[in-house]
């Protein structure tokens, strides 16, 4: 039986009290196929606001294909199949009239292989903007200059904003593409393991500006790292042959799960 997302949120002090028990998106009925083999079977979830919500589950679990399902990246794979409702903002995403450029500015989305353009870093952060019809250089600038700020690249390439983006370590690359997001000023965010192609302290930079982005936003998070998502996340789902198995309080999850396929995960006995 699939277990809901529960939207309210107990005990424990945390940042971002803000809009306590809010839903900021829900899936419901999902389903998702690759031409005939179903990766998504009918996962029905919340999200709450301002919380990291950490997917979990072993290698082709569906953790990537369900994360990409919310902000309709799985349109972009030919032969993929979307069916049921993802609601954000009071709409289904996935109805015909919704504008896929909209929810995408709105649910913004980072990939596990920093991809920055090959443009200037200034560039690369005003693109999403300009694409949308910003066209004040100061207006630009400011964009710019915040989004670098919240993912505290500024300080690091402040002096060099029109040299190449490709010139920066994996890291930095990886926070520009976090930055690029932002400039756009979504709601939600989605993170496909963020940082898993980089070293350990880039690894934590990127784990401290999760824990602070959920004053702002809402965090959605894969990840196979088990340790970072119990660092990070108010919230786990598990995920196990694109059935969603449980998800609860990330705490709950990993201490005392309710299905015994989510303890043998945790306890490291598959996957
Ligand atoms: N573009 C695609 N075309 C066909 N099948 C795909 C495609 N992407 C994923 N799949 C299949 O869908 C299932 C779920 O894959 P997905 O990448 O979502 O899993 P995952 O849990 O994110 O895996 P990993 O942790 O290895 O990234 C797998 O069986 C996979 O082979």
């Amino acid at each position: 039986m699939i277990e809901m997302l529960k939207p309210e949120v107990t005990g424990t002090e945390r940042e971002g009290k803000k809009e306590d028990g809010a839903v900021a998106i829900e899936a419901k009925n999902l389903s998702v196929f690759y031409g005939e083999h179903q990766a998504i079977k009918r996962v029905s979830m919340k999200f709450p606001k301002h919380r990291v919500t950490a997917l979990i589950g072993p290698s082709g679990c569906g953790k990537s294909t369900f994360l990409r399902s919310l902000n309709r990246m799985n349109d972009e794979i030919p032969g993929c199949r979307v069916e049921g409702q993802i609601f954000f903002q009071g709409m289904d995403i996935n109805s015909p009239k919704v504008n896929v450029f909209e929810v995408r500015k709105k649910i913004g989305m980072v990939f596990q292989r920093p991809n920055p353009f090959a443009k200037s870093i200034f560039e690369n952060v005003a693109f999403g903007p300009k694409n949308h019809g910003e066209k004040d250089k100061e207006k630009l600038e400011y964009i710019v200059e915040t989004s670098l700020k919240k993912a505290a690249l500024w300080e690091e390439v402040k002096d060099r904003l029109h040299t190449s983006a490709l010139a920066l370590s994996g890291g930095q690359q990886q926070r520009l593409c976090i930055a690029r997001a932002l400039a756009m000023n979504p709601n939600v965010l989605l993170l496909d393991e963020p940082a898993s192609a980089l070293d350990p302290v880039s690894t934590g930079k990127i784990e401290e500006l999760i824990t602070e982005f959920k004053k702002d936003y809402t965090v959605i998070i894969v990840t196979h790292n088990m340790q970072q998502a119990a660092r990070i996340s108010d919230y786990t789902a598990f995920f196990y042959m694109g059935e969603l198995i449980e998800a609860g309080e990330t705490r709950q999850i990993f201490t005392n799960p309710k299905q015994q396929k989510t303890e043998d995960y945790i306890s490291g006995n598959f996957g």
